[in-house]
């Protein structure tokens, strides 16, 4: 099929979704997104996990991790191929691989004792309001970098809060290089990242520590970016970390390895920005299957002209309540999909 078989519209119950504009056979492939707008592999499985075509690469045979380093960078990479290309296209001017040895170190030089400290207290408010967040983020912007003098004072972050960093300082790092013209933006642009639907209301709502938790990482990012001059004007202010946090919650895809006897590990999250679209369904027409970088959607069904395009975010082998406790709980929506109508009417 030459052309892209499927539109983006407004759905009934608000937000946009993709639809079928012909009818579409069982085993199309509907869309390719080549590759993450940002991404981060879980630092636990940094030495384990290719960090370009996101490959678990332990060599059953030898017994060994298959994963090469590439000096100076904290990327370990399956072959050379990988790392050849990560550096042609990823590590433009060095950046992603500086800015990972700079959070190694800053988080190195972390107070380990006060890891998990919440603070500012006052930020721990269970009437979170939009007016609160804005606030909160405006005198993060405003409180100024510690001086070398207090160079030991970085924000004390846990493993998922430096996680995070990453995943940040990859969408800075893609922000730039789009902004320097050295490559074409592959599928996404920034300008297209913004139009994704923003949560952060919605999840600060829901789990008010993570305002204290966000604003942490964004000093801590401040940090680390301010001796770095390409990228210091993407952090003066908070516009660009803040925009994906907002987005990252309820749009990302988690970055999966199957193993033989059928388990799957999450092995970090990346940002695809364009298959962000396809809402969920719990008897979904679209499966996803990730081929290195790129991620790929396919039919499972013959669809009909007009019908909703939609995957499934969660496991949809489980009881009604408990697909609807989770799409609640963590994707901050009441399905409202045939099979749940069904299925509800008969409880
Ligand atoms: C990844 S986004 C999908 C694109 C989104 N509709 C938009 O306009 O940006 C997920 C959001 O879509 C909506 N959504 C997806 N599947 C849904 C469903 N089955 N029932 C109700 N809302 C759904 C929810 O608002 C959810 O937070």
């Amino acid at each position: 099929m030459d052309s892209i078989p499927f539109r983006r519209e407004t759905t009934w119950y608000g937000g946009r979704g993709l639809f079928a504009t012909e009818p579409i056979p069982k085993g199309t492939l509907l869309h390719t997104c080549p590759a993450p707008y940002a991404s981060v592999i879980y630092r636990v499985f940094r030495k384990e996990v290719c960090g370009h075509c996101f490959a678990y690469s332990f060599d059953a045979r030898r017994n060994a991790w298959n994963v090469k380093l590439e000096a100076g960078s904290g990327i370990w990479f399956c072959g050379e191929k990988c790392r050849d290309d990560w550096i042609r296209d990823e590590n433009v001017g060095q950046l992603i691989g500086g800015m990972n040895v700079a959070v190694d170190k800053l988080a190195k030089n972390m107070d380990k004792r006060a890891a998990g400290q919440i603070f500012p207290p006052e930020l721990l408010v269970s009437n979170m309001t939009q007016e609160v967040i804005d606030r909160a983020w405006a005198d993060a912007e405003s409180a100024s970098l510690p001086t070398d003098a207090q160079a030991g004072s970085a924000p004390v972050l846990e493993e998922l809060e430096l996680d995070t960093v990453r995943f940040l300082l990859s969408a800075v790092v893609r922000r730039y290089i789009e902004d320097s013209a050295q490559t074409a933006p592959l599928l996404n642009s920034w300008a297209d990242l913004l139009q994704l639907q923003n949560n952060e209301l919605q999840y600060i709502c829901g789990r008010p520590y993570v305002l204290a938790s966000q604003l942490r990482i964004y000093a801590f990012i401040r940090r680390i970016v301010s001796s770095v001059p390409l990228l210091a004007p993407y952090l003066a202010t908070s516009e660009t970390v803040r925009a994906v946090l907002a987005r990252d919650q309820g749009n990302v895809f988690g970055m999966y390895e199957m193993s033989q006897e059928g388990d799957s590990e999450m092995l970090g999250w990346s940002m695809y920005v364009s298959a962000s679209y396809f809402n969920h369904d719990c008897a979904p027409n679209v499966r996803k299957e990730r081929a290195g970088r790129a991620l790929l959607f396919y039919t499972t069904r013959d669809v009909d002209l007009g019908e909703e395009l939609c995957i499934s975010y969660i496991d949809i082998t489980d009881t009604v309540a408990d697909r609807r406790k989770e799409l609640s709980l963590n994707w901050y929506f009441d399905c409202v999909c045939q099979r749940c109508k069904r299925e509800l009417e008969k409880t």
